[in-house]
């Protein structure tokens, strides 16, 4: 029989989100019954195998935040930084249309080959590309050997710190009108707490988004829109 989670061990503990019965009634009413099957059971086999680092996935309400937007975009081809076990990728997949095409890079091979059952299941497996690398190196590459922007859309959820270096090089790889958009940019609302009272382990990646959001605000080159849900997401749409 197949192993169900109770409900309380899929609401997601972090976020910006402070209330939690707001939190269980918005994933309660719209988020759970409208996930896709193989996300769903993807996001219980990264619980039940990575267990609290499965947080790292974005939320369900997040993941269809970023559905919606694909498809009014009309995105075709698009890249992500920061894989997991996949389940922003299968999401991206899902929302591309059939010749649509998801670039996916991570150093970690061995959580993208546990989503990859769930990739398979979905039909979504040949619309994706995984690279195991490191996410600079792999762009460094793409620069090198093609420098023409190709992208519509990229999703940026590796490591904290290196957002900043991740933007100058997507700025050279994403469309004109294409969008950029980074995971976490609140950092659980830390962003707008004294140094003192942010838990240790949180305050290097807490400097990072304070560098890096007040960096983005101030770029002429991108629209920017600091979007309130999951654990922050800011959406920079090239201009230039
Ligand atoms: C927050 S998780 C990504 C979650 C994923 N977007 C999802 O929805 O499930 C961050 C991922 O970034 C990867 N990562 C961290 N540093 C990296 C780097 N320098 N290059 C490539 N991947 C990196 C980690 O291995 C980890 O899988």
């Amino acid at each position: 029989m197949e192993k169900l989670l109770p409900p309380s061990k899929l609401l997601p503990p972090k976020g910006i989100l402070k209330s939690d019965a707001l939190k269980k009634y918005i994933f309660e009413t719209t988020a759970y019954p409208r996930e896709h099957e193989q996300l769903k059971k993807l996001r219980e086999a990264t619980v039940l195998k990575y267990g609290n680092l499965s947080e790292m996935e974005v939320p369900v309400d997040e993941g269809h935040f970023l559905s919606m937007l694909l498809k009014i975009m009309n995105a075709k081809k698009t890249i992500e930084l920061g894989v997991f076990t996949g389940y922003s990728l299968l999401t991206t997949a899902l929302a591309l249309p059939h010749d649509g095409h998801v670039t996916g890079i991570d150093i970690d091979k061995e959580a993208y080959e546990m989503g990859l059952e769930f990739i398979k299941n979905a039909g979504v497996h040949h619309k994706i590309n995984f690279i195991h690398s490191d996410c600079l190196q792999a762009l460094d590459n793409m620069l090198s050997e093609n420098p023409k922007p190709e992208f519509d859309f990229a999703f940026v959820d590796a490591d904290k710190p290196n957002y900043a270096n991740m933007h100058e090089r997507l700025m050279k790889l994403v469309k004109v009108g294409g969008v950029i958009a980074f995971d976490n940019t609140l950092w659980s609302g830390f962003v707008a707490e004294k140094e003192e009272n942010v838990p240790v382990h949180m305050r290097v990646n807490r400097k990072a988004f304070l560098d890096l959001n007040k960096r983005l605000a101030a770029d002429p080159h991108v629209e920017v829109s600091q979007v309130s849900i999951g654990d922050g997401v800011t959406l920079c749409r090239r201009l230039v």
